[in-house]
């Protein structure tokens, strides 16, 4: 049936075939899972069938308390400062932290306690109520050994997490104000550093990337710390993939855990994999609408 036909009403004397209402659409060219979406769920198959459960990071506001205090990431830190932190105009700040966990968390920063001298400074209970958008998934894994601490008998355990934290970084090709996370803690009696290295090699295996090295780093939160690396063939060179360590008692036993507790973790990005693995060299082709310069 065409215009013509029908302004001329010449459609009249036309025979049409009936309309087949089974009629198959025709499979529209588009569509298509992100490329971060798909290495994520990548990543959270594997932690899956390691036994991990998926930690709640659906709250993208923290307090400074949990997203640095809580991890023994002293308040003078330049990590807390504007130039990497988003912190919140309004509000400034909440008030409902649990108050006898924000006083042992404060007098570890301040005189030390459970064997350690601690930061000899003035720690200040405002400073640990700032709100700021989340720097790392690792806010959320203090607030989840704060939980399992609670838990009598303590039993083991294996959370991951996957998600959006947010720096306030200068922007360039591989920088943005906002990356996800990939974090996975294990909590057990008496794990060892060694856990953490053959756990690393199996866990980083299943996405293809063997070959490991590990180097000695810093974080206020992890004691020992180790930047993990990969020799990439195709670049030939070593690449670094992550970083990991055991969280420090100045974490754990504030927060409740016994002292024969250890807890393993590590992190790596999700736009790094990604970018490598479907050859994306400009972040920004992975974040919004593909720009064809
Ligand atoms: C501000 O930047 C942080 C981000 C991001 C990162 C770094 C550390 C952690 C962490 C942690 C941590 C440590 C101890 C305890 C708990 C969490 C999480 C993300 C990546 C971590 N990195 C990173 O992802 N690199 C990477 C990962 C996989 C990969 O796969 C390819 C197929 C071979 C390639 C590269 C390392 C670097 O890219 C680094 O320059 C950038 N890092």
């Amino acid at each position: 049936i065409t215009a013509e036909l029908l302004a001329s009403g010449e459609w009249k004397n036309q025979s049409f075939k009936s309309y087949n209402f089974n009629a198959v659409g025709i499979q529209p060219p588009s569509g298509h899972l992100h490329p971060l979406m798909k290495v994520r769920e990548e990543f959270r198959s594997i932690f899956f069938e390691m036994g991990f459960t998926e930690m709640p990071t659906n709250k993208f506001v923290e307090s400074s308390f949990w997203n640095f205090d809580a991890l023994f990431q002293p308040q003078q830190h330049p990590a807390r400062d504007l130039q990497d932190t988003f912190f919140l105009k309004d509000p400034v700040s909440s008030a409902d932290l649990p108050s006898d966990l924000v006083a042992k968390v404060g007098q570890v920063h301040a005189e030390g306690n459970y064997g350690s001298i601690g930061y000899r400074y003035p720690w200040a209970r405002a400073e640990a109520e700032k709100l700021l958008l989340r720097t790392h998934t690792t806010a959320v894994s203090s607030y989840m050994l704060h939980l399992l601490a609670q838990q009598k008998p303590f039993r083991p355990a294996k959370y991951f997490s996957i998600d959006r934290v947010f720096r306030n970084e200068t922007l360039d090709a591989t920088h943005l104000a906002e990356f996800h996370q990939v974090e996975g803690v294990i909590a057990d009696r008496n794990v060892t550093l060694g856990d953490l290295i053959g756990f690393m090699d199996v866990f980083f295996r299943k996405m293809g990337i063997t070959n490991l090295r590990y180097k000695p780093a810093y974080n206020p939160y992890t004691e020992p710390s180790l930047e993990i690396f990969s020799y990439h063939e195709g670049f030939k060179k070593w690449v670094e993939i992550g970083n990991s360590g055991m969280f420090r008692p100045e974490m754990c036993r504030p927060l409740g855990l016994d002292p024969d507790v250890r807890v393993i973790a590590w992190g790596l990005s999700l736009e790094r994999p990604t970018m490598i693995k479907y050859g994306v060299d400009n972040i920004r082709e992975l974040m919004g609408h593909k720009v064809d310069l």
